[in-house]
C-alpha cells in the first residue's frame, strides 16, 4: 500500500458530519462533528448549512494540525444525485446543483460533494464520491411498479452494501462479480438488495419502500396512506416527516434507539416485543423477494448496519431466511475506510474515475 497517500473523506448526515484523514488505509484522524436541531433550525435550506459544515470540516483540520496541502485525493460520500451504475464519479458543478437544489431527491448527504468541490478548487487536487446512495443497476423488470406515472428508483445504501458484500467475498476467497449475494443494511433506514454478480438488480428503496426501520414507516397499505393523506389539514412536510424521520419504531415505541427498545423487552414490554419482531418479520420477507430475484441461488447473505449488532433481531431474521442461504453478520458500518476504499483504487490505478451524468 502506498503510504504516501493522504485522503480527506467527508461524510455529511443530518445530524453529523464525519471527517477522517487517511493515510493509506490507515486513518491518522477521525471526527464526528456533531450538530443539535437547534444548530440546524436557522437554516431555512441545505444550501445554507453549507459554510457552518465548512467550518466544522476546517477546524476538523486545525484541530489535528492537517494541511489540506498535502492532501492527494479529497473524497465524499455522495448524495442522490442522477442514477448511474455504482462506481466513482468526479463531483462536479452540475452535481453539486443537482444535489443541493434536491432534484433527484432531498438529502443531507448533498453537502459533502459541495464541501469536497470547493476544497478541490482551492488545493488543485480532484474531488471523488464513491457509490454514491443512487447508484443504479437495476434490472429493468425491477422499475416496473403497477402504475405507469411511477417508476421503482434505486435508492440505497450502495456504499455499504457493496462494501459488506466484498467483504463476504474476500473472506470467501471468491471475486465479489462471481457471487450472487442478499445483502440488508440494517441502519436508522434499512434496504435490502439482489446482488448478482457485483450489480445490485433490485433493492427495496429507502426512503419508501421495504420493513419497518428504527425512523420509518417502510411500505404502507396504498388506500389506508391515501386516507390518512386527506384525512386533516396536514402539510406535505408534516406527513412526509412522520414517515421518514419519525415512523417505524419511532412512531410505535417513541425511540430510535434500538438498545432502549430492548431494554423495555426485557422489562416484559409485550408491545415492544412485537413491533421488533414485526421488523424482523418485514425484514426477512423482503430477503426472501430478493431471493426469488435472484431464482435461487444465492452464495449468501448477509446482514450489516448498527442493528445488526443486536443479537436478538439477527437470530429472529436468521431463523425465517437461513433455509435461503448462510447467513453472515457484519454489524455495523465503516462508510469512512469504504470511501478510502475507493479512493485508494482511484489513486491505484485500479479503477476509472467516471464524469457525472449530465441531462437536460
Ligand atoms: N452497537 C449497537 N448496539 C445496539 N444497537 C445499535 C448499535 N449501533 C447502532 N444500533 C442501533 O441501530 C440503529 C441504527 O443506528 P445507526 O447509527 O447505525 O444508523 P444510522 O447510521 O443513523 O442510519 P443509516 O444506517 O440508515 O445511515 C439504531 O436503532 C441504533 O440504536
Ligand atoms: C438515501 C439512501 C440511504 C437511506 O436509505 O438513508
Amino acid at each position: 500500500m502506498n503510504k504516501a497517500c493522504s485522503l480527506l473523506v467527508i461524510n455529511v448526515g443530518s445530524t453529523s458530519t464525519k471527517a477522517a484523514w487517511f493515510q493509506g488505509r490507515e486513518p491518522a484522524a477521525l471526527e464526528t462533528i456533531r450538530y443539535q436541531s437547534e444548530d440546524l433550525a436557522p437554516y431555512a435550506s441545505l444550501r445554507e448549512q453549507l459554510p457552518l459544515r465548512e467550518k466544522g470540516l476546517l477546524d476538523f483540520l486545525k484541530k489535528n494540525s492537517l494541511d489540506p496541502e498535502a492532501v492527494d485525493l479529497f473524497i465524499s460520500r455522495g448524495g442522490l444525485g442522477n442514477p448511474a451504475p455504482a462506481g466513482v464519479y468526479r463531483i462536479d458543478e452540475v452535481m453539486c446543483e443537482d444535489l443541493l437544489e434536491g432534484r433527484y431527491g432531498k438529502h443531507p448527504s448533498a453537502l459533502g460533494p459541495a464541501m469536497a468541490l470547493n476544497l478541490s478548487k482551492r488545493y488543485g487536487k480532484p474531488a471523488i464520491v464513491v457509490d454514491p446512495p443512487s447508484t443504479d443497476e437495476f434490472h429493468p423488470l425491477a422499475r416496473i411498479s403497477g402504475l405507469p406515472e411511477i417508476e421503482r428508483k434505486s435508492v440505497f445504501h450502495a456504499l455499504n452494501q457493496k462494501a459488506a458484500a466484498r467483504r463476504l467475498a474476500s473472506d470467501l476467497d471468491k471475486r465479489y462479480e462471481a457471487l450472487n449475494l442478499i445483502v440488508a443494511h440494517l441502519g436508522g433506514g434499512i434496504t435490502i438488495g439482489a446482488h448478482r454478480n457485483g450489480k445490485v438488480i433490485d433493492c427495496t428503496h429507502g426512503l419508501g419502500e421495504g420493513p419497518l426501520t428504527p425512523e420509518r414507516a417502510g411500505a404502507l397499505p396504498t388506500m389506508d396512506l391515501i386516507d390518512l393523506v386527506f384525512s386533516g389539514n396536514k402539510d406535505r412536510k408534516t406527513i412526509s416527516d412522520a414517515l421518514v424521520g419519525k415512523g417505524g419504531l419511532c412512531a410505535y415505541l417513541g425511540t430510535t434507539d434500538a438498545t432502549e427498545v430492548l431494554g423495555k423487552i426485557l422489562a416484559g414490554d409485550e408491545r415492544a416485543k412485537l413491533i421488533f419482531e414485526a421488523m424482523a418479520y418485514q425484514i426477512a420477507k423482503e430477503i426472501g423477494a430478493m431471493a426469488t430475484v435472484l431464482e435461487g441461488r444465492i452464495d449468501g447473505i448477509v446482514l450489516t448496519g448498527g442493528l445488526a449488532n443486536v443479537e436478538m433481531l439477527t437470530d429472529w431474521i436468521r431463523g425465517r431466511v437461513q433455509f435461503i442461504a448462510p447467513v453472515f453478520v457484519y454489524p455495523g458500518e465503516d462508510e469512512m475506510a469504504a470511501l478510502a476504499e475507493g479512493g485508494l483504487r482511484v489513486l491505484l490505478k485500479e479503477e476509472d474515475v467516471k464524469p457525472y451524468r449530465h441531462t437536460g
